[in-house]
């Protein structure tokens, strides 16, 4: 069967931190017709994510931190998410424990995948891999905050869940990665809707 997709070129834009890189491909339509695109493409690695949860106490560990690609667009750029990073080389379940000790200050327990997502499929590489892990107030490692060194400045928030889902029913978490978790542990938890 003839390839559907042929990359004919590609330019890079800016190689930096992330890079951006302009693809011109030839592109075979679903009528047989051939087009030729130029698609953007920003790629900065691949990620993994995780809402560690306490049963006793019925709590989550979040981060609220600066991102500037909030601030720009309607918000005041300090977004309430679930723990996250780059692989960095790890694979996803080394990030999600390395990041929770850096970022949160716990070292997790019984990290349980919960899925591998396209956070912007049509624009950006990164898959990103979802974990629910537990924790409790005995596996406390450090102070948490993230690297300050790298200018990350990163406030560790404990919460009950249902404070959580609370916050994300009223929309004050949107973050992506975040609200798909809390409907996982939702889930896990087999809660009835708030
Ligand atoms: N120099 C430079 N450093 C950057 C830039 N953007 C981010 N950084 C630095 O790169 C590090 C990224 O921190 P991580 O904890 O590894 O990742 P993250 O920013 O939390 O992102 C995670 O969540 C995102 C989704 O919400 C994911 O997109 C991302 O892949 C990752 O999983 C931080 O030290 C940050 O300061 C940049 O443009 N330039
Ligand atoms: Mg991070």
């Amino acid at each position: 069967m003839k390839r559907r997709v042929v990359i004919d070129k590609v330019e890079p834009l800016s190689h930096r931190w992330a890079k951006l890189d302009r693809y011109t491909i030839r592109y075979q339509r679903s009528d047989g017709r051939e087009d030729v695109l130029e698609r953007e493409v920003h790629d900065h690695g691949h990620g993994a994510t995780v809402l560690p949860y306490d049963a006793r106490r019925g709590t989550v560990l979040l981060v609220r931190q600066f991102r500037l690609p909030a601030y720009l667009h309607d918000h005041d750029g300090f977004l309430i998410e679930a723990c996250a990073g780059l692989l960095d080389g790890d694979d996803p379940a080394q990030c999600a424990k390395r990041e929770a000790e850096e970022e949160l200050g716990f070292r997790l327990a019984n990290l349980r995948f919960m899925t591998t997502v396209y956070m912007t499929p049509g624009a950006v590489t990164e898959r990103l891999s979802l974990f629910i892990a537990d924790y409790d107030h005995d596996a406390r490692v450090g102070a948490g905050g993230g690297e300050a060194h790298e200018g990350e400045d990163i406030e560790v928030l404990e919460m009950a869940f249902d404070a959580m889902r609370r916050l994300v029913q009223e929309g004050r978490i949107i973050d992506a990665k975040t609200v798909m978790l809390s409907l996982f542990l939702e889930r896990e938890l087999g809660l009835p809707p708030l």
